[in-house]
């Protein structure tokens, strides 16, 4: 491994811990553009490996450059996948896979809203396959090297946008479909998953936390808005660096050793709705993804 040049213990200015993260392994998905890409340069700078997963090629092969550039970590590689199908995640693990026997963090960046209506191959609808069973199934698929790199940390990026509820027999294909309604019950499920993981792995050292990055100007958010507003939203939302900031954080603060099962709003951690904490209805979610994922027959999705 080439090691980056200068030092292997940086003070990371923007999230304000030092750390030490030479040796160690960091996936950060959707890391192309804004929030991931930021994490990808933020995680670089602490002198970790970063494997930046991303959907295109040319985009990703120039932000990899741009993430070198900026952190001076030569030690930085591209895989590529679309995260909207189960074969694009399994084949992400999988190359991930064939490369690197250790990971010690994980981050579940992409993400993103279809304004439309639209399924996968497995009549999933891609609001929910991207933000909610994409970070599912990659994680389990990941879970072992993960728990035999610990301690390891699994970030989820979530978002203050949550659902108040969700009903898991509507949850792969909601209909009526409306877009920004698809996305908030994808976050909450995010984060119920992310409880529900944290038991799980109650007496490994593998932990995972979910973030709201903050209200960040990116590829994303200006595609949600008419563009006449955009120059408006940028002067007045932040930054994906300081949108990345809560992920770095979360992914190397010696502080967060061993916190786990917790929702972190930017810096500081918060509760989430009622419905979110209700351990029933994770484990049914819980119980279900793990059906959709690994029982053959059962991944089609109405259920
Ligand atoms: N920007 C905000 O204000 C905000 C607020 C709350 C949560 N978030 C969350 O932050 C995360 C990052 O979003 P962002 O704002 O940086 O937007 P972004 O559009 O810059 O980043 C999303 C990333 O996901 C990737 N992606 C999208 N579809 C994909 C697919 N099919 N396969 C593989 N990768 C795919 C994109 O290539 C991109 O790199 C998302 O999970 C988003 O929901 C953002």
């Amino acid at each position: 491994m080439v090691r980056p040049r200068g030092v292997s213990i940086l003070y990371i200015r923007e999230a304000g811990v030092a750390m030490n993260t030479s040796g160690k392994v960091c996936l950060v998905t959707g890391a192309s553009t804004g929030i991931g890409k930021e994490t990808a340069v933020g995680l670089a700078k602490t002198g970790a490996t970063v494997v930046m997963a991303a959907r295109d090629a040319s985009r990703g092969e120039e932000a990899r450059a741009d993430v070198i550039r900026r952190s001076g970590n030569p030690n930085v590689e591209l895989l590529l996948a679309d995260m909207t199908t189960t074969g694009g995640v399994r084949s992400l693990a999988n190359q991930f896979l064939s490369r690197h026997d250790r990971l010690h963090v994980l981050i579940n960046n992409a993400g993103g809203v279809f304004k439309e209506h639209r399924k996968n191959d497995e009549g999933m609808e891609l609001t929910f396959a991207l933000n909610y069973y994409a970070p599912f199934l990659l994680t389990h698929l990941l879970l072992d090297t993960l728990k035999k790199s610990s301690p390891a940390r699994i970030v989820q990026v979530a978002s203050e946008m949550q659902a108040k509820r969700l009903d898991i027999a509507q949850l792969t294909d909601p209909v009526p479909y409306k877009a920004m309604q698809a996305y908030g019950t994808a976050k909450l499920a995010v984060v119920m998953f992310t409880y529900a993981l944290a038991r799980e792995l109650e007496g490994t050292s593998v932990t995972v936390n979910a973030v709201h990055p903050g209200v960040i100007y990116t590829p994303q958010s200006a595609r949600m808005a008419p563009s006449f507003l955009r120059p408006l939203m940028k002067l007045f939302m932040s930054d994906p660096v300081k949108g990345a900031e809560p992920s770095v954080r979360l992914a190397v603060d010696p502080a967060l050793e061993g916190v786990s099962g917790r929702y972190f709003k930017q810096l500081a951690e918060k509760r989430t709705g009622a419905f979110s904490y209700d351990w029933q209805q994770q484990d049914k979610l819980y119980t279900r993804s793990l059906e959709w994922a690994f029982s053959p027959g059962k991944v089609q999705t109405h259920l």
